[in-house]
């Protein structure tokens, strides 16, 4: 038995998506008048988050998170429950008034290398197929919600038993990506 709780949706080993998935719906936890989202695309980069902005799940250490194009994702329930967590994050994550749970962030800025693309939580959904997560990503930032600094070889070790590569910021392929943006907009690239 380990004790080091990932996130639930791991923590007894990933499961792979479907190649030919194409969205589903998400709820948030309210049992009366829960607010849906309906995404019409699989996600993509999904990944468990150690960073504190992210919403996790009672007593997990990561949250697991994904992108989607913003234009394939829609609030078809219960929209006014919803209200922006920190309006000046550059993921505006937007969640439930009564639960709590974040139902999608949206980066506003058209200048951020990752507009375009909306960030979900795919445990939100009872639809199976959704792409499994690939890496974790801030891990040292668990640390700045309590973990113990001393625990993190084990957290780290569990991690990559479980698959899940361990970056302290995002994946090489996303930071290359970041980077590249950055580049173009200077004019050198
Ligand atoms: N140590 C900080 C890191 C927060 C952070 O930079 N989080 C990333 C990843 S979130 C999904 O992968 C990020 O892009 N944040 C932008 C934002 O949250 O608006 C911490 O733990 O708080
Ligand atoms: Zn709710
Ligand atoms: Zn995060």
């Amino acid at each position: 038995m380990n004790d080091i709780r990932i996130h639930p949706a791991v923590d007894d080993g990933v499961r792979a998506g479907s190649d030919n998935f194409e969205g589903g719906s998400l709820h948030c936890h309210c049992t009366d008048s829960p607010v849906e989202v309906t995404v019409k695309a699989q996600c993509a980069h999904n990944h468990v988050c150690g960073c504190t902005k992210c919403w996790k799940p009672e007593g997990a250490l990561f949250s697991m998170v994904a992108v989607v194009p913003r234009d394939t994702l829609s609030v078809t329930a219960n929209e006014d429950k919803l209200e922006v967590v920190d309006a000046s994050a550059a993921i505006q994550r937007h969640a439930c008034r009564g639960c709590g749970v974040h139902m999608f962030g949206r980066i506003e800025n058209t200048d951020h290398p990752f507009h375009g693309l909306d960030f979900i939580h795919t445990e939100l959904s009872e639809d199976s197929g959704w792409a499994a997560p690939e890496f974790a990503a801030f891990v040292s930032s668990i640390i700045e919600s309590g973990a113990h600094p001393d625990n993190m070889d084990k957290v780290r070790g569990r991690l990559k038993q479980l698959g899940l590569e361990p970056y302290d910021c995002l994946s090489p392929p996303l930071m290359d990506a970041i980077a590249s943006h950055t580049a173009r907009a200077r004019g050198v690239l």
